[in-house]
């Protein structure tokens, strides 16, 4: 039998055409490897928060094969020895298993913990870059709420996660959570006893949490950041100011080849950094902790440094027990314990209030555009220093998770940590709130200098009357216009700094100096239509 030729330089083509009668899929697949995406390393840190958590996903599937999510006891015998004969649970002693038995478990632990370490990290850093630069301004406030939903979601997909394996750590965790579900009013003791099936730790918490972490959760995330990208999609992305780029278009990379390709090697890239991350470097030994036993707590048990600003304001408040005098339940007054402020109340307020974030700021500026173009952070001094701000509240809180260690590493007594926390948590924050708005202001000075004096270029001349001078060179009309200028400091924003007459002076009267720079040209449309996709040049 005679055998056809395949002409493999028709074949893509052919094929394509078959694919194409049967699902009619080339238009809006064209629209797609044709998106344009502008090029920054800061757009980065939402990939790799993207790319860890697919490491997350292949390393959680892998453990799931072996992990046995239940609080039955047993009897160890696998081959650690330091625990063989002793009684565990079995959700324990999978997780021995795990690291010491299974042909490529532990690194496939490690993996997965370092990728929950690196998750939250980038979450965080990648939501700092969408607030120092505006990118959560019109129109981009539901991408930014989805955001700060990720960001607790994860939250609790590493508690979940990191109270699976069921030793002395994680049921320390677990033992907090409880206390923290006693202390709310009215129904605490109904949500403990009906998340823990009675009191804790109770038998059935490990297999609840099981399903929480490897079903609903990701679920959950994977559903909110198919959304979150899809906006990204939708409204096209942000980009930096530069030589033809504006407001109303987008200067980048097709999708398909150069993105696709880039994108697919920087997962490469942070996947093989988490391998080396966990190959290397030991996390989570819970071999060295032991099985949990409800009267057993260790010293300097930490929890991941992403839950640790919780555990640091729980160290730090003062221990009020607030009558509110009502006799619920009889007796004689109901007691909200301490507990309740710092670790219900607070993650409240740090979700709500950095969620209206964005309606705050356009309010207080009376700005109603559409903003497609970052801002630097000094050029919005107040928006900077208030970040910063934050940024230094969450520091002080991390650091005070881990006052014990720190005074038993430094000899310091753990009063002296407590309450350097507290007057920390107090004092620090408003002072580096000034000391950053100072900066920001001091950067602008110096580019009004640049834009009115040209570059130093470090060379002295000597002029014919004997007088010393640097040569400084002048800036091309590019750069006048868009490196340095900068934006107007919005008037407006001056109210962030003085948010009640009690803050003033904290705050100082801000006022922006008379001869602030001026806009270069880059005035917001109101209610942009299509950004135009422009492809840039190499
Ligand atoms: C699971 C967590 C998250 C993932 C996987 C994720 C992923 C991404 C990616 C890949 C982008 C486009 C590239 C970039 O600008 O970095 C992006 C953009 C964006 N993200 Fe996220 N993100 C997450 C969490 C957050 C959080 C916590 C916030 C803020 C609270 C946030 C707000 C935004 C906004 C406003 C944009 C649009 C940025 C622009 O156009 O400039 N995201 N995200
Ligand atoms: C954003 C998503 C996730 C985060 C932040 C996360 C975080 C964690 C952490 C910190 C641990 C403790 C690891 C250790 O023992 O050192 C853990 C354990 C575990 N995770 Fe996840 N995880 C995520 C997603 C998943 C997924 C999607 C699955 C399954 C499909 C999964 C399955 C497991 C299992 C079975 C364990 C217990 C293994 C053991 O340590 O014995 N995880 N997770």
């Amino acid at each position: 039998m005679k055998r056809r030729k395949i002409d493999l330089k028709t074949l893509p083509a052919k094929a394509g055409n078959e694919v194409e009668d049967r699902l009619g899929v080339a238009t809006p697949l064209r629209g797609i490897i044709n998106k344009v995406f502008p090029d920054h390393w800061s757009f980065l840190l939402g990939e790799i928060a993207l790319f860890s958590f697919i490491v997350l996903l292949l390393t959680g599937t892998f453990l799931t094969l072996f992990f046995e999510p239940s609080l039955k006891e047993v009897v160890y015998d696998g081959s650690y020895a330091p625990l063989r004969g002793v009684h565990m649970s079995a959700a324990y002693a999978s997780s021995l298993d795990l690291s010491f038995d299974v042909r490529g478990g532990l690194v496939m632990r490690q993996m997965h913990h370092w990728a929950a370490l690196v998750f939250m990290a980038a979450i965080i850093v990648h939501m700092l870059r969408i607030f120092f630069t505006g990118a959560f301004r019109k129109p981009r406030e539901i991408n930014w709420i989805i955001g700060s939903l990720l960001f607790w979601i994860g939250f609790l997909a590493g508690f979940t996660g990191y109270s699976l394996p069921d030793d002395a750590l994680s049921g320390t965790g677990l033992r907090i959570a409880s206390a923290i579900l006693l202390s709310i009013p009215l129904i605490g003791t109904w949500a403990t006893s009906s998340i823990f099936n009675g009191e804790f730790p109770g038998d059935i918490i490990i297999s609840r949490f099981f399903i929480v972490h490897v079903l609903l959760i990701p679920a959950i995330l994977l559903a909110l950041i198919t959304v979150h990208l899809a906006l990204v999609f939708k409204q096209k992305h942000t980009q930096w100011p530069g030589p033809g780029r504006t407001n109303t278009n987008v200067v980048g990379e097709r999708f398909f080849p150069r993105y696709t390709i880039k994108q697919a090697g920087f997962f490469m890239a942070v996947a093989g950094v988490i391998a080396v991350l966990a190959g290397v470097l030991q996390i989570n030994p819970i071999w060295l902790f032991g099985p949990y036993e409800a009267g057993v707590v260790s010293a300097a048990s930490q929890p991941d440094w992403y839950v640790m600003f919780l555990d640091g304001s729980t160290r730090l408040m003062p221990a009020w027990q607030i009558n509110i005098g009502i006799p619920i339940g009889g007796g004689h007054g109901y007691v909200i314990p301490p507990i309740f402020w710092p670790t219900v109340v607070l993650p409240g307020i740090l979700t709500t209030l950095p969620m209206m974030y964005p309606f705050i700021e356009a309010r207080l500026n009376r700005d109603n555009k559409i903003h497609n173009l970052l801002q630097r952070p000094r050029d919005v001094p107040q928006r900077t220093a208030l970040g910063v701000m934050a940024v230094v509240f969450f520091l002080v809180l991390v650091l005070s998770g881990g006052n014990d260690v720190i005074a038993d590493k430094f000899n310091i007594s753990l009063n002296a940590m407590t309450w350097a926390g507290r007057i920390g948590l107090l004092i620090l924050p408003p002072l580096f709130y000034w000391v950053t708005y100072r900066i920001c202001l001091g950067l602008q000075q110096h580019d009004r200098e640049v834009l009115a004096h040209g570059v130093e270029t470090g060379i002295i001349r000597r002029a014919p009357d004997g007088r010393f001078y640097e040569v400084h060179q002048p800036l091309s009309s590019d750069h006048k216009e868009l490196d340095y200028a900068g934006w107007v400091v919005p008037k407006k924003m001056n109210r962030l700094g003085a948010l009640g007459p009690s803050l003033k002076g904290f705050f100082r009267p801000l006022e922006r100096p008379a001869e602030a720079p001026v806009s270069p040209g880059h005035p917001p449309v109101e209610g942009a239509p299509e950004r135009r996709e422009i492809e840039a040049k190499h």
